[in-house]
């Protein structure tokens, strides 16, 4: 199992989130992915124990998420099968270690992802606005209907990361990537974990990121959409069924 930790300018949270990360059962690589930080993240995260490796410029989470796995391929052992991954945001602090949940179930083959419920975060400022939209538009594209649809704690086998990649950019990669497994048949599965973050608040720095998060989310699900009116048309044209229109 390899933790896949994505962070912009977490200098402050990244050692603790990184210490407690090495203590979930399992995990045997710890990977930061510094995306592009301002501050001193990577020294801090080399530190505390884990493997770093940095986007020269920022290039957004997804992108970060797409990066740590593709490290995390190059060092699997060629005789061992190819480790699960979890994915772990950089701000939870102490309390990234109660990811732990979200393993077993993807170890033992009962889902191939797993997405992390958090209970209410103290200080948390938003309107469900964005949310809202996330949740409905997975619904109506797949028939379940999500609680934390932004989640972004998330385990998943790597055949399950690699059907969800090209992953969708910045915000919409965990909406994309629900889409996008449900519709595969893939197995996913909510898991209760006791988590903190740094949650965005009711300032402007807080609104400009939820705006960026629906921006992200709608381009995702809007690319999904097209996706799949698309394969909806070449079925229907395709050479053993008659043609639209003839
Ligand atoms: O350009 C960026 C911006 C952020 N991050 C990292 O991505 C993670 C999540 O970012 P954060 O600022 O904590 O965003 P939140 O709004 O708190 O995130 C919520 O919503 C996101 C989806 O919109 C999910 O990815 C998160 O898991 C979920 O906690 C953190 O480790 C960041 O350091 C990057 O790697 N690159
Ligand atoms: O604070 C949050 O949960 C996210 O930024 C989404 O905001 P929302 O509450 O406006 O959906």
């Amino acid at each position: 199992m390899a933790v896949i930790i994505p962070a912009k300018d977490e200098s402050r949270r990244i050692a603790a989130t990184v210490r407690s990360a090495r203590a979930i059962p399992h995990v045997d690589l710890v990977l930061v992915v510094d995306d592009g930080s301002e501050d001193n993240t990577q020294h801090v995260a080399r530190e505390a124990g884990a493997v770093v490796v940095r986007h020269s410029h920022n290039r957004g989470k997804a992108a970060a998420m797409e990066t740590g796995a593709a490290v995390v391929a190059m060092r699997d052992a060629p005789d061992r099968p190819p480790r699960h991954l979890l994915f772990v945001d950089g701000d939870l602090a102490d309390t990234a270690v109660n990811t732990a949940p979200l393993v077993p179930p993807v170890m033992d083959g009962i889902a191939d992802l797993t997405i992390a419920l958090l209970p209410p975060q103290p200080g948390a400022g938003g309107r469900g606005l964005v949310v809202g939209a996330a949740r409905r538009a997975i619904a109506s594209m797949t028939g379940w209907t999500p609680t934390q649809p932004l989640s972004g704690m998330r385990c998943l086998t790597r055949e399950a990361f690699e059907a969800a990649t090209p992953l969708a950019r910045g915000w919409g990669v965990e909406a994309g990537m629900t889409i996008d497994l449900l519709r595969l048949g893939f197995r996913v599965l909510e898991v209760p974990c006791e988590l903190r973050h740094r949650p965005s608040g009711t300032d402007l720095k807080g609104q400009l990121h939820r705006a960026a998060q629906y921006r992200d989310v709608q381009l995702a699900v809007n690319a999904r959409r097209a996706r799949a009116a698309a394969s909806g048309v070449r079925r229907t044209m395709s050479p053993d069924q008659p043609r639209p229109g003839r």
